[in-house]
């Protein structure tokens, strides 16, 4: 999907909501459990239900992967069920050397035709080139994430004098540019963000943090949008685990909704 379609879900749906598909066997109702895939019956009633509200999904990798080859099925199908007029990210933080990275896009954007990826950017521009090959496929680089552990490298002052994520920004812009990066900023990071943004005025943030782990809407709205939204805000269990028994996906459709209207209104305030 490229950039221009990407804008249309938005301007069309008054929403930049990333519904996060972390789906956790442990945690999903026992009704499933007795099905064939209950990990893919999960997602598709959660798809159903939120996808008026949603301009992207991202499953977790993790969460599929755990579950071995069953795993991956249930991610296929999962992927397969998405509308193709909603963007879709593989959240897989990989990067490594150059041939191995290569197989990483071929397995996600050829194989699972995911839109895009989370990419590390530790290993260095010959981790990430190999991801931007793709036409109209995107790398989501992490930038400042939203732990309490990222301020272990990322703030830490490298030899300009500057944090690491800012030599991340800096460096990574002329490895692609805002048509096939974006990066991923916590909403965690409160005024943070807004340095991320002077720094790349132009590209799209993914946005995780709202919901569980208690990061702002608002904030992230203030220091993060530009004049054409430029964001994705991503919410996992705040959504899918909205409710916990047979009303899951009603649960998740309120959840999904309420986001969504409290988009609107700052889309409204910040891009007209
Ligand atoms: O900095 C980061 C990068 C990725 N994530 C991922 O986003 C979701 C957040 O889930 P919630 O349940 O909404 O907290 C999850 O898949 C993380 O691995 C992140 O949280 N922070």
């Amino acid at each position: 999907m490229n950039k221009a379609e990407l804008f249309q879900q938005i301007k069309r749906k008054s929403s930049f909501l990333c519904v996060g598909l972390d789906t956790d066997p442990s945690k999903i109702p026992s009704s499933l459990l007795k099905l064939q895939d209950p990990i893919f019956e999960f997602n598709k009633q959660i798809i159903d239900a939120t996808a008026d509200f949603a301009v992207a999904y991202k499953p977790n990798i993790a969460f599929y992967e755990a579950l071995g080859p069953k795993g991956w099925e249930s991610l296929q199908r999962t992927l397969d069920y998405i509308p193709n007029d909603i963007f879709t990210i593989a959240d897989a933080k990989r990067g490594d050397i150059g041939n191995t990275s290569g197989l990483y896009a071929k397995a996600f954007f050829e194989t699972m035709n995911f839109d895009s990826i989370t990419v590390a950017p530790y290993m260095g521009v010959d981790s990430v080139q190999p991801f931007l090959e793709f036409k109209d496929k995107w790398v989501i680089l992490l930038a400042l994430t939203s732990n309490g552990g990222s301020s272990d490298f990322q703030l830490i002052e490298s030899k300009s004098g500057k944090p690491l994520f800012h030599e991340v920004l800096e460096k990574s812009q002329v490895w692609g540019n805002a048509d096939n990066m974006m990066y991923v900023v916590g909403a965690t990071r409160g005024e943070l963000i807004a340095e991320v943004r002077k720094i790349v005025p132009d590209h799209f943030f993914l946005v995780p943090g709202v919901g569980a782990q208690g990061g702002s809407l608002n904030e992230v709205a203030k220091y993060g949008m530009n004049a054409s939204c430029g964001l994705l805000v991503n919410s996992s269990r705040g959504i899918i685990y909205a409710g916990k028994g047979d009303d899951f996906a009603e649960k998740a459709r309120q959840e999904a909704e309420k986001l969504q209207k409290e988009m609107a209104v700052l889309l409204e305030e910040y891009c007209k």
